[in-house]
């Protein structure tokens, strides 16, 4: 007795796709027959991997095809494949839900149906709902190899889907698709016509290995069909002379493997005879995975031993940072039955992992001299994955370096690598200056620069938190030292300076540490500056401390300990002069540690942090403010520095006016 279709809905996500799968205007509607021929390709490569260790599975005689079984009348098209099939859990399971978190948050956030969202659809992996492009209802029916149940699926797209039991004579899988009827316009031919499917799969899925076939056909000097004949040549593309493959084949083997369906980036084509035999065709995509930062993603890099598939999601083959690299390698010196621990101690698989990182970054690097604007389209994309090489990717490290790009102060949207950065290095400047920071702007406002824009030295301006690993683990370029320019001192060049710096330093010491005193608790040391040339004060840190960038990202949404940084006062400023003059007049003026606590407050805010103790700092600066209205002259030209010059140095309850503990100089400017 039949039993009741058991009905369930769709994920929110999924429906979200079909959705977009059914309304968007995606022309190439026809690739749908490559979307299922390649689903039904990996179910017959999975079977027979299976079946290495467990025989029983492949039926006697195994010849696995992929049927395409055209019924005009019926206006269907159904796809068979003698694959490993899916039990019932399997089918709710895969055909009902996005199992890929980055794709599911992706798709969360794409609201719109419009174009954008027919560019956006090609970064899921559509798959099997891409049948619904060309079919107003799909039935799918299934049986698991080692099992006897079938079990049948069908939706029209809308929200639910069915499942019942059903039958299936052996393992396998067919998809009915129920066709929308043909509509040149948008793109849908009759999918029931033999000659349109022979013409599809020889254009997109030419190089499935398994053979595709259409029903013989009956005449009438044949009592029986003719036999079936393959509609695609079914040379794997790697086995194939890169002369003879063409780019849209490329495209289309780049598409069956990854589901993207935008176009690869570069494609490496590479076959090795010698001590290791292998054959690979990889890519470089045009565009990262949704969810290539997530620990668990796997790479889409297949791995075949003499043509047969032992792994869909290679991690052996190309070091972790590479994990955006998609494609197939090939090689016999393989066995075939390989576990995880023995790939990866294979001394073959060393070798050719070896070779194919080196050739991935070859074609980066011939990419970065001879196509700088597609270069930089792929490290907007995929440079935060080359950082991560830096770090752990030591035998290559140095070509690693090479490749880097970075924003500086030289102008807003250009990249730049170390190579050119040296490249323009002014004489007098020897080494390589940078600033880590939350943003472009953030950086561009730290008083940390000052000096270095007087001097004409650029700065690399590093954005992105792996940044910070990058200057961890490198030191140097070119005998080029890498340095913060937010660490550390920064000394003043020649030797003339040095001297009169040095005596200023020893003029300005009890001074310095009063402040320090004062300060203690959140500063380690309080001297004069060598990168300021306007502000009065910046925070800097020593030079192996952590940068307040990275500071701020390991206590993300902790209330980490801060580490005690270095506050630097400029000399030549008049708050700083002014302040001094405070101290030198009463050494215990208790504006001199009200002042302090400002400037650290105010270089705090400057660098885009916020004062240690906001409610201290907002009442410091409202008294401040309102000695200031009770000093300052009514006039509205009172701002300029002439007027205030005679403003009295302080009032009764002994503190400097100043409209502002920062910028105003005039406030301070006083005799
Ligand atoms: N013909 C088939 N035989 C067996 N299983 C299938 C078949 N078609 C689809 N599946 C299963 O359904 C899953 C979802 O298919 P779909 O085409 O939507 O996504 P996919 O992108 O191929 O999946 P993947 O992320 O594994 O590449 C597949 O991963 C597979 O497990």
């Amino acid at each position: 007795m039949a039993e009741q279709a058991q009905q369930f809905t769709f994920q929110a996500e999924v429906q979200r796709l079909l959705d977009l799968v059914i309304h968007s205007l995606y022309t190439d509607k026809e690739i749908f027959l490559r979307e299922l021929v390649s689903n039904a390709s990996d179910a017959i490569d999975r079977l027979r991997f299976e079946a290495l260790t467990r025989s029983d599975l492949l039926p006697e005689g195994h010849e696995p095809r992929i049927r395409l079984i055209p019924d005009a009348e019926a206006r269907t098209l159904t796809i068979e494949d003698d694959g490993i099939g899916m039990t019932r859990d399997e089918v709710v399971q895969n055909i009902g839900t996005i199992a890929r978190s980055g794709t599911r948050e992706a798709l969360a956030q794409l609201k719109d149906k419009g174009d954008g969202a027919a560019q956006l659809i090609g970064q899921f992996g559509v798959g099997f709902y891409s049948s619904f492009m060309v079919a107003d209802r799909v039935e799918l029916v299934t049986r698991k190899a080692g099992t006897d149940e079938a079990v049948r699926w069908t939706s029209a797209g809308d929200g639910s889907f069915a499942v019942s039991d059903a039958e299936r004579d052996r393992p396998g899988t067919s998809i009915t698709l129920h066709l929308k009827p043909v509509d040149s316009e948008n793109g849908i031919e009759d999918y029931t016509d033999r000659w349109v499917l022979g013409r599809i799969v020889k254009q997109h899925a030419d190089f499935i290995t398994y053979p595709i076939v259409l029903p013989g056909e009956k005449t009438e000097e044949l009592a029986d069909p003719a036999p079936e004949k393959p509609l695609n040549s079914m040379k794997p593309i790697w086995a194939r002379p890169p002369s003879e493959v063409t780019a849209e084949e490329y495209a289309d083997f780049y598409k069956q493997i990854s589901h993207d369906w935008s176009e690869p980036l570069e494609t490496i084509h590479t076959r090795v005879e010698g001590l290791v035999e292998y054959q690979a065709v990889l890519f470089i995509p045009s565009r990262g995975a949704n969810d290539l930062y997530y620990a668990g993603f796997k790479p889409n890099l297949r791995l075949y031993v003499k043509r047969m598939l032992v792994r869909e999601n290679s991690e052996e083959l190309l070091p972790r940072w590479m994990r955006w690299v998609r494609g197939a390698v090939d090689s016999p010196d393989l066995p075939l039955n390989v576990s995880r621990e023995m790939l990866q101690s294979d001394r073959h698989v060393r070798q050719i992992r070896r070779a194919l990182t080196k050739k991935v970054i070859d074609t980066l690097k011939k990419l970065q001299e001879n196509d700088r604007a597609k270069y930089e389209a792929f490290w907007r994309e995929l440079g935060r994955a080359v950082k991560e090489g830096v770090d752990s990717d030591f035998e290559n490290r140095d070509a690693l370096l090479g490749l880097l790009l970075f924003g500086s102060s030289r102008e807003a949207e250009a990249l730049t690598s170390l190579a050119e950065y040296v490249g323009r290095m002014p004489e007098g400047q020897s080494d390589i200056w940078y600033l880590t920071g939350a943003s472009r702007e953030q950086i561009e406002n730290s008083p940390a620069l000052e000096t270095f824009r007087d001097r004409g030295w650029e700065v690399l301006y590093l954005t992105d938190p792996v940044d910070e690993l990058v200057v961890q683990s490198v030191t140097e370029f070119e005998g080029k030292k890498l340095r913060s320019a937010g660490k550390g001192a920064v000394e003043l060049e020649g030797a003339e300076k040095k001297e009169s710096s040095d005596e200023q330093k020893k003029e300005f010491e009890p001074f310095l540490q009063v402040l320090q005193t004062r300060l203690t608790t959140w500063v380690k040391e309080v001297r004069l500056s060598g990168r300021l040339t306007k502000s009065p004060a910046v925070l800097v840190v020593a030079e192996h401390d952590y940068s307040p960038q990275l500071e701020r990202l390991m206590s993300m949404g902790r209330d980490g300990i801060r580490q005690r940084r270095i506050l630097e006062l400029n000399a030549s400023h008049p708050l700083v002069q002014g302040l001094r003059r405070r101290f030198d007049a009463n050494a215990d003026d208790g504006v001199v540690g009200d002042y302090a606590e400002l400037l650290l407050g105010w270089s705090l805010l400057a660098e885009g942090s916020e004062p240690h103790d906001p409610v201290r700092f907002t009442q410091l600066v409202a008294g401040l403010m309102e000695t200031g209205l009770d000093s300052a002259p009514s006039s509205p030209s009172a701002a300029s520095s002439t007027e205030t010059e005679s403003a009295p140095v302080a009032d009764s309850d002994g503190s400097v006016p100043a409209s502002e503990a920062g910028e105003s100089e005039a406030a301070t400017a006083t005799a």
